[in-house]
Formats: C-alpha cells, sequence, structure tokens
C-alpha cells in the first residue's frame, strides 16, 4: 500500500502587491502565501507595512499593483463586503463593534434572522452566537452591552463575528497587546483549535516569544519590501530581529547607574488613598531614578498614577513636590509643577490624529518658543524636527498628519512631545506597547539619557522584561495597593510575580534599600 502525503493546501497567495500613498511607498511588490490551517506570522518594524497589507486583503485599500489570489482564484474586492464574501476575518487593534449593543446584536448586525413573520428572530440569533461561543471554548455574557465586557470578551465576539460571517482566513492585528497574560494564553488556546479544523490566520505581533509559541511559518516586511520568510521551527529570535531591522540588536537596555540614584526626592506620595477606607499608598522618587510600577492588568498601578496627579479619583492624598506641598487637582496642575503623564491610550488621551506631527509634538510647548509674546514658528519648527528624528518617527515629514502613521510611529509622537517639555518627572504609562523591538531599544536608552539629564521617570508598564532591565527600584501591585518596593537584585521577574500574585495586599514591605 501507498500512502501518499497531502501537503496542507495554499489558501491565500498575494502577488507583487504595491501600494503607494501621497509622499509613502507603503509596500513594494510584496508576495505572501498563507496555507489552509496555518498560523503565519507577519513581523516588521512599524510602519514597515503590515496593516497596509492587511487592509489590502480586507479590501479597505486598493492595491496599485498585484494580484490577490483565494484558492486558486483571482479576487478582486472593492470594500471590506467583498473580502468577507471570500472567506477573510480581520480583527484590527480598534475593533469594529457598537459598544451599547450586546454580542448577539454585534454579531448579526445588518444581518439580523428574521422568523416566518418577518420579525427579528432573538431566540435564533441567540442560539447561532452561543454555538459559535461554545466551538470557540469561550464564555460570553450575551446579555450585556459589548462595553461592560472585557477586552479579551469583546476581541473573543469580534472573533466570534467573523466565524459566523464563514471566515476561512482570520487576520489578527497585534491581538495581545491589550490582553494579560492569561488572555493572550486563552486567545492561543482559541487559534490552536481554529488551526485544527482548518482556519488559516494571519498573526501579527511585536511580541517574538509569541511567534515561537503559537505560529509555524514567518513572513518579514522591512520598509515595505519582503525583507524574507521562515518556518518558525528553523529560525531564531535574533535571526528574525536582524531580518526586521537589518542590523543585530546587541543591547536592549542601556545598563542601571551604580549605585542607583538614591538623592534628592523630586516626588514624595506620603499616603494615597484610591477609595474610602482603602489601602494606604506610599511612594517616592528620586532625582534620574527610573522607578517602576509593575502588577497585573486591573492591579491599581495606573489608577494610581493618575490618582496621584489629579486625572482620575483619589479618595485621599497628600504629594510633595521637591519636599514642598502641593496641590495636585487636575493634570494642568500637574503640569504646571513639572509633571507631564504619557497616556497608556494614547490615540484617545494623547494625539489629536486630525492634526499633524508637528502640531501634536508642539501641543502645550509653544510657551517655549515664544519671542516678545509670538510664537517663533522657525524655533518652534526646528525643534519638533529635531524631536521627531530623535524618537526616529518614520514618515515623510512633520507636516505629515498623524493619522495617517502606523501606531507605533504615533506613539512615537506622543514621546516626542514629551520630551520637548520641560517637565522633571515623567510618567510613562505601558511606553512600548504596539513598539517594534529596534525602536523600544532606542526609547529605553531615550529615558535612560533622560534620567542622565536629572529627569525622574515613573514608568508603568506590563511587560516584565523591561521592568527587570531599565528600572532602578520596582514597586509591585496587587488588589489596588502598593505591596512590595524592590531594589537591586531583587528585581527579578520571579520576585515581581511573587509579590503581583499574592492575593492579600498589605501595606509596603521592602526588599533590597527601603525607600
Ligand atoms: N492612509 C494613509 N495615508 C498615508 N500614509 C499611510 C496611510 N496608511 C499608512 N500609511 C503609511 O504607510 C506606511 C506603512 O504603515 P502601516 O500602518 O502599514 O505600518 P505597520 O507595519 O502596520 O506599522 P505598526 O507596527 O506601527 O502598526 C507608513 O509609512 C504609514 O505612515
Amino acid at each position: 500500500m501507498t500512502v501518499t502525503y497531502e501537503p496542507p493546501r495554499e489558501m491565500l497567495r498575494l502577488e507583487g502587491v504595491s501600494k503607494r500613498f501621497p509622499g509613502v511607498k507603503a509596500l513594494s511588490n510584496i508576495d505572501l502565501s498563507v496555507r489552509q490551517g496555518e498560523v503565519h506570522a507577519l513581523l516588521g518594524e512599524n510602519g514597515a507595512g503590515k496593516s497596509t497589507l492587511m487592509k489590502i486583503l480586507g479590501g479597505i485599500h486598493q492595491a496599485d499593483e498585484g494580484r490577490i489570489v483565494i484558492d486558486g482564484t483571482e479576487c478582486h474586492f472593492a470594500g471590506y463586503g467583498d473580502a468577507i464574501a471570500a472567506g477573510i476575518g480581520i480583527i484590527f487593534q480598534e475593533f469594529s463593534l457598537v459598544p451599547y449593543l450586546n454580542a448577539v446584536e454585534n454579531i448579526f448586525l445588518g444581518r439580523y434572522r428574521t422568523n416566518r413573520f418577518g420579525l427579528m428572530d432573538q431566540a435564533a440569533m441567540q442560539r447561532e452566537a452561543r454555538a459559535v461561543f461554545d466551538e470557540l471554548g469561550v464564555q460570553i455574557d450575551l446579555g450585556v452591552p459589548i462595553c461592560q465586557l472585557s477586552v479579551a470578551q469583546q476581541q473573543f465576539v469580534e472573533i466570534g463575528k467573523a466565524l459566523s460571517l464563514k471566515a476561512r482566513l482570520l487576520v489578527l492585528d497585534e491581538p495581545t497587546a491589550t490582553l494579560t497574560p492569561n488572555e493572550a494564553e486563552h486567545l492561543f488556546k482559541v487559534m490552536r483549535a481554529l488551526r485544527a479544523k482548518g482556519v488559516a490566520m494571519i498573526f501579527i505581533s511585536h511580541h517574538l516569544d509569541e511567534i515561537f509559541e503559537v505560529c509555524d511559518r514567518i513572513s518579514v516586511l522591512r520598509d515595505g519590501a519582503n525583507a524574507g520568510h521562515a518556518d518558525v521551527a528553523a529560525t531564531t529570535v535574533d535571526a528574525l530581529v536582524e531580518m526586521m531591522v537589518g542590523r543585530r540588536i546587541e543591547q536592549s537596555f542601556p545598563p542601571k547607574p551604580q549605585p542607583a540614584p538614591n538623592g534628592r526626592k523630586v516626588l514624595e506620595v506620603p499616603g494615597i488613598q484610591l477609595v474610602k477606607d482603602g489601602p494606604v499608598n506610599r511612594f517616592d522618587l528620586h532625582a534620574g531614578e527610573i522607578l517602576g510600577f509593575a502588577g497585573l492588568v486591573g492591579s491599581g498601578r495606573t489608577e494610581l498614577a493618575l490618582g496621584m496627579m489629579g486625572a482620575d479619583r483619589a479618595h485621599r492624598k497628600t504629594v510633595l513636590r521637591n519636599g514642598q506641598p502641593v496641590r495636585l487637582d487636575d493634570p494642568t496642575q500637574a503640569l504646571a509643577h513639572g509633571i507631564g503623564l504619557l497616556p497608556e491610550s494614547r490615540k484617545v488621551e494623547g494625539l489629536i490624529t486630525d492634526f499633524t506631527i508637528r502640531f501634536n509634538i508642539s501641543l502645550n510647548n509653544l510657551g517655549r518658543h515664544r519671542r516678545a509674546g509670538v510664537v517663533d514658528t522657525t524655533s518652534e519648527k526646528r525643534a519638533a524636527d529635531e524631536l521627531s528624528r530623535r524618537v526616529g518617527v518614520k514618515a515623510p515629514g512633520i507636516d505629515t498628519r498623524v493619522a495617517t502613521l502606523s501606531g507605533g510611529n504615533q506613539q512615537k509622537v506622543v514621546i516626542a512631545r514629551w520630551l520637548g517639555h520641560d517637565c522633571e518627572v515623567l510618567i510613562f504609562d505601558e511606553p512600548t506597547r504596539g513598539i517594534d523591538v529596534g525602536a523600544k531599544a532606542e526609547i529605553y536608552q531615550l529615558m535612560r539619557e533622560l534620567t542622565r539629564q536629572g529627569k525622574s521617570i515613573l514608568m508603568i508598564s506590563s511587560e516584565l522584561p523591561e521592568i527587570v532591565g531599565l528600572c532602578d527600584r520596582v514597586a509591585v501591585f496587587s488588589g489596588g495597593a502598593i505591596v512590595a518596593t524592590l531594589s537591586g537584585d531583587a528585581i527579578n521577574a520571579g520576585e515581581i510575580m511573587r509579590h503581583a500574585t499574592s492575593s492579600s495586599p498589605s501595606l509596603p514591605s521592602s526588599s533590597g534599600s527601603p525607600s
């Protein structure tokens, strides 16, 4: 008896795809092949062209040149509807769900099931939605508005919606960027189950460890061109990084100063209660120091930082700035006291995306360029240009609209603005979310450079490697309170996780040198 081996069938082939936007050649001659039942990683630095390529596959943009071939047949997509009809489902970073409708209403939006009287058939839709989620192995409360579900659950609703539309190829654009490690693990489980059913997936992520956990093959884009393809089993992180950035990244983290900065206290928070009768949190920040806020998502890190600077409600707080008591009732007062915040959700809180890079960088920095009561636009433009280059924003120029930038480059614009501002204390909330490996290393170098110039940084991060690699001290959060402050050798992943997962928050204990 002869056993014939059938290699997995090619489901999608993109051939010679090119795309130009005004002033930017976003894609040049891209080839990509995805097989049935495989998870195919699409990698590249910020602005490499990943989202543009996926928007072409989704019919949102049209290629200037090239072909889309699905199951051997060339397809032309005039809009997303055509791509859906061809079996493509795209889960974008910003979900396309209606927040005040529930999961069932979102899944069947625009194609409600009706009964024989022509009335909406709620029961049928509920049944169908339930069946999709059962197949995915996820629990979703079908009765509540989408905005009351967690980000991870909303993502599963998006996936469920695509599957109910009979998607055979799912594109997941940075799906783990806003998930906790447990939620990401759950997503990978769902992805493996879908793969076993023959669904093909294109997975975009800046987390290379995830690529090795869940993907089969990889295609890398660099500056809008193919930089290579590889089998996951036959490649390494270093090889992928080199393919992405075209050079080796020797050292991500700059050396920490020895001994750790322990001089003047630029900020002291002797007591802050986020809720009445809740735990009292204390921390302080030394000149030239990077203090990390670590802990699981929802452990209170951002709430404490925002509460401290008046952007969020704090029940009771006292704040000393350079030893003097100050009132911080809103972020403007915080700014007046030299405290700047780089927010977590940059598109909502950090940028005016319809305006240019220059405007966004100069925003609230204009006073620095005032001469005799008038803004010196030459000086303002020069500063914006220099800051944009310093953080490596990839764009045709500083007069480019921020809305047309890739996600990572938008983040760099926010960072550039704060670098231009003379804040002595900078709060960076998830500064490298959505940022590629090369730019991450540059941002770490920049942060350390800033502290060398006397600035102090409070960094909230869910990425343990950057907390461990960059911070001089680390406050670990659990259940809405700081449960430990670590320094020296105590700053390691094991110790941080041990405190972060401790169930009963207590007042700060100190490992290493106290503060
Ligand atoms: N609508 C648009 N108008 C003008 N330029 C655009 C538009 N969309 C994307 N670009 C440009 O095309 C290039 C590729 O951007 P794209 O968003 O595809 O990158 P990406 O690889 O997805 O990056 P990231 O990892 O940061 O999300 C960038 O230079 C970007 O500024």
